[in-house]
């Protein structure tokens, strides 16, 4: 049996201004960095060890690892990081209002932008300053993989592809392996871990800042899975995640 934990970043600050995010690069909010000094908290209290870390290109997913390995006196493990964990990209919807899209297109519309598996958001163009080759993070990442708008299918392709290569040899190896990600890239993950059909993962929403804990079997099947903290505090911060538009603040 092998055990993995894949954390969500805390909140943003575009989460808490309700903004499509994608692969712009905001920070974390004051409330953010407090839920992922809280998550290492919890990891250090269940006893986890980690002997190695991973994450994206991006600061909310970095900077939330950082804040977890410091709580659990693990800042020496190694650290890989990568723009195939980064969030799924937004295409032009990123920097938008996620109410006033909603207002504009219709709830239904932004729920498939959102959560279907394979509705694409409208694409950038080259041309736009948000493409990522614009970005000097990327400049090893070839031009064929640079993306203008992903769902999540295409986000899968990616992640799996990390998974498959670097992750699994690790934790096949007995490393203890921690994934710093984003709400997409982790769903894109556990869709494949779990094996959910593309009906079964648009229900599917990861919380932010809170550590998900899976058995696996040595298959590196899931036998068992579960968030840590308290039910109350999850189920609530899950329902968030499904819909942000600060209802149930
Ligand atoms: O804006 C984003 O990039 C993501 C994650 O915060 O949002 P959503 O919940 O719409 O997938």
């Amino acid at each position: 049996m092998y055990r993995l934990v894949l954390v969500r970043h805390g909140e943003s600050e575009w989460n808490k201004s309700n903004l499509f995010t994608g692969w712009t690069d905001v920070d974390l909010s004051a409330k953010g960095a407090k839920e992922a000094k809280d998550a290492g908290i919890l990891l250090k209290e269940g006893k986890f060890v980690f002997d190695v870390a991973y994450t994206s290109y991006l600061k909310r997913a970095i900077k939330t690892l950082y804040y977890i390995l410091d709580a659990m006196n693990l800042l020496w493990i190694p650290v890989h990081k990568t723009w195939q964990l980064n969030e799924r990209h937004y295409g032009a919807l990123q920097g938008l209002s996620k109410l006033t899209t909603a207002q504009q297109y219709g709830e239904d519309q932004v729920m498939l932008w959102r959560r279907s598996f394979d509705v694409l958001p409208p694409s950038l163009n080259q041309e736009d300053e948000r493409y990522p080759r614009n970005d000097p993070k990327y400049r090893d990442v070839p031009d064929s993989q640079i993306p203008l708008t992903e769902s999540l299918k295409e986000t899968i392709v990616r992640v799996q592809d990390y998974w498959d290569r670097e992750i699994k040899p690790q934790i096949l190896a007995g490393k203890n392996v921690v994934i710093a990600a984003h709400g997409n890239s982790l769903r894109a993950l556990v869709k494949y871990l779990e094996n959910l059909s593309n009906e079964e993962i648009v229900d599917v929403n990861i919380p932010t800042g809170t550590p998900l804990v899976y058995t696996l079997d040595e298959n590196l099947k899931p036998v068992e899975k579960y968030y840590l903290g308290s039910d109350q505090k999850v189920e609530h911060k899950i329902r968030k995640a499904a819909d942000p538009d600060k209802i149930l603040e």
